[in-house]
């Protein structure tokens, strides 16, 4: 009889202008205690999570069918208890996670032995873009493109000297909603303009320079000016977390969330001075997860 525990952490996609490219992972997690046995049942242990009325409904059973269909596999039955940290809609990769715990289910459960590289691609074929699953995979900061082919290629970034802060809304904003505003094409002149910026944006992060890295970030011309008026607080975020001493803050994936790029020690400080004054928030320091996902 299999037991075992799937732990996936919660992901920052875009880091401003790598928008559907770049993401870091974060330490908040979503777990899955497993326990094979005859019929399958699901129980949720924390209060992130979206209520279900069978097990075939659950979005975790239908990922992890969905896997082991792609190798023509049936699942056993199991047991699993779900507990989760990552709030649902806020722009922290919830759907992400519970897309891998799926995928770590099916591979655990009929044996798959995936690999890195197919969790990714299975992962972005549903997510519909890499940021998020390859963050939240493979832990750390992680920059990825899809070729022409629909290939994922990723690049896990030296670890960086940075504390995060996430100003958390009370409201939700789905993936889907925030998508929505985006235009559907970009001059040749815009495009190289917004790439640009997200060339030397990746190219500070690597070399150290946090300041110019965070410069970029706020300069992002591919999601931020479209998304903005659907993020409360947008403006006096990033205002405030500058005075404060942030290098840069941007929207967490496709919001609400607004997340800060500070220095290494001064994040209990800078999330101590944001909670002043930002009511209808959940203000946390975080620190980026380095581990991504793990199977015990
Ligand atoms: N742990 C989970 N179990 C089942 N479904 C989940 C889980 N986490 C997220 N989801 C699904 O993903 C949706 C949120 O996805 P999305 O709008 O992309 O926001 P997020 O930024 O949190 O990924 C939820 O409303 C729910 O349908
Ligand atoms: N690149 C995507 C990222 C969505 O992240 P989520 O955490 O909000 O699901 C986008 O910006 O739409």
């Amino acid at each position: 009889m299999k037991q075992f525990k799937i732990s996936i952490p919660a992901s920052s996609a875009n880091i401003g202008p790598g928008f559907d490219s770049a993401g870091l992972a974060l330490n908040r997690f979503l777990t899955l205690d497993v326990t094979e046995q005859e019929e399958w049942e699901f129980e949720h242990k924390s209060h992130f999570l979206p209520s279900f009325t069978d097990y075939a409904d659950h979005f975790i059973y239908k990922i992890a069918k969905q896997t082991a269909d792609r190798h023509q596999k049936t699942l056993p039955g199991c047991k699993v208890t779900v507990a989760s940290e990552i709030p649902l809609a806020r722009g922290l990769g919830s759907s992400a996670s519970a897309v891998l715990a799926g995928i770590e289910l099916a591979n655990q459960l009929c044996g798959l032995s995936l690999t890195g590289e197919q969790k990714l691609q299975y992962g972005t074929d549903i997510e519909g873009h890499p940021d998020n699953i390859a963050a939240s995979l493979f832990g750390g900061v992680v920059v990825t493109a899809t070729t022409q082919n629909n290939q994922v290629e990723y690049v896990r970034l030296t670890s960086l000297d940075l504390d995060v802060v996430v100003c958390i809304p009370d409201s939700e904003l789905k993936t889907e909603t925030a998508r929505s505003v985006l235009p559907a094409n970009f001059s040749r002149k815009n495009a190289t303009s917004a790439s640009a910026i997200t060339n030397v944006m990746i190219a500070a992060l690597l070399s150290g320079d946090y300041h110019v890295a965070g410069k970029m970030m706020e300069n992002d011309l591919f999601h931020e000016p479209y998304r903005a008026e659907l993020i409360p607080n947008y403006e006096n975020i990033r205002r405030k977390a500058k005075a404060k001493g942030a290098y840069g803050t941007v929207i967490s994936g496709a919001g609400p969330t607004m997340i800060s790029f500070v220095p290494k020690g001064k994040g209990a400080y800078i999330r101590e001075q944001m909670e002043a004054g930002l009511t209808g928030y959940t203000i946390a320091g975080l620190q980026i997860d380095q581990t991504g996902l793990q199977v015990n």
